[in-house]
């Protein structure tokens, strides 16, 4: 369970986040979804203690991030597809991350079969595709084997077949139990895989609940968003 309660995080006059409150459930894929500059990065960066909150509360489990012992085993993150470093293979990568969180090492290739990499597991990963990348930062967020899995727009430079992939993935560990909260632009992509959803503009919560009972207004969840969102868009091609 992911609990966010009242979060505001402020950079200097910026306010990124504002009094924002929602709830990610086990057995459930909640989509995060927002303009350019909603806040979406920076709630995940406090939710898994890599920023810490002006006010507020993001826990994961009931306790911040930070002071779970147990790691990777808790909660398992891709942020950021470039986090391996490009001298490293896949395989010594996801190595030293099991060593160094007490996972066995089966795990390694447990999760390299599981995201489809096992016969580029010895390149180095400066070799590798978006793509490629991107399935090595899944099967990273996938080593602890954990209760809940975090993921920011994880189908980025995915093929269309790794997308259908990630989708059959994220529905499959939600049905194992798991909280699974993906932030993605590709609203499409988030209709066929979220269950939930969960809309912020200029940091404040817009909408939250399940598809179907956001859309049942009527129109596509594309149509319900950009309605939910036009005042809260600040990139706008044109200068409208
Ligand atoms: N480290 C920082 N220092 C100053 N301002 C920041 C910092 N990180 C984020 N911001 C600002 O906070 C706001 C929210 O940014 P954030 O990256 O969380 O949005 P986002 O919803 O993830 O956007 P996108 O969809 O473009 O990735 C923006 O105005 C951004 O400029």
């Amino acid at each position: 369970m992911i609990e966010v309660d009242q979060l505001t995080k402020r950079y200097g006059p910026t306010t990124a986040v504002a009094g924002l409150s929602f709830t990610a459930r086990p057995g459930r894929v909640t989509g995060f979804l927002g303009p350019n500059g909603a806040g979406k990065t920076t709630t995940l960066r406090v939710l898994l203690g890599l920023d810490t909150a002006s006010s507020g509360t993001a826990t994961i489990g009931g306790v911040p991030f930070r002071s779970h012992r147990r790691g990777l085993r808790h909660a398992g993150a891709l942020l950021d597809a470039q986090q391996a470093h490009p001298g490293l293979t896949a395989t010594a990568h996801l190595a030293a991350l099991a060593r160094s969180n007490d996972l066995p090492g089966r795990r390694v290739d447990d999760v390299l079969a599981e995201v489809g990499l096992t016969p580029v597991a010895h390149r180095r990963v400066g070799a590798y595709s978006l793509g490629m990348r991107q399935r090595l930062g899944v099967a990273t967020a996938l080593l602890g084997d954990p209760p809940v899995l975090i993921f920011d727009e994880p189908v980025n430079g995915m093929d269309p077949e790794g997308v259908h992939w990630a989708r059959g993935l994220f529905r499959r560990l939600a049905a194992e139990g798991r909280t699974v909260f993906l932030s993605s632009h590709l609203i499409g992509e988030m209709a066929a895989t979220a269950d939930d959803i969960v809309v912020v503009g200029r940091g404040r919560l817009l909408a939250a609940g399940p598809v179907a009972a956001i859309t049942g207004s009527g129109g596509s969840l594309e149509d319900v968003f950009l309605r939910l969102t036009s005042a809260s868009v600040d990139y706008r091609a044109g200068g409208a």
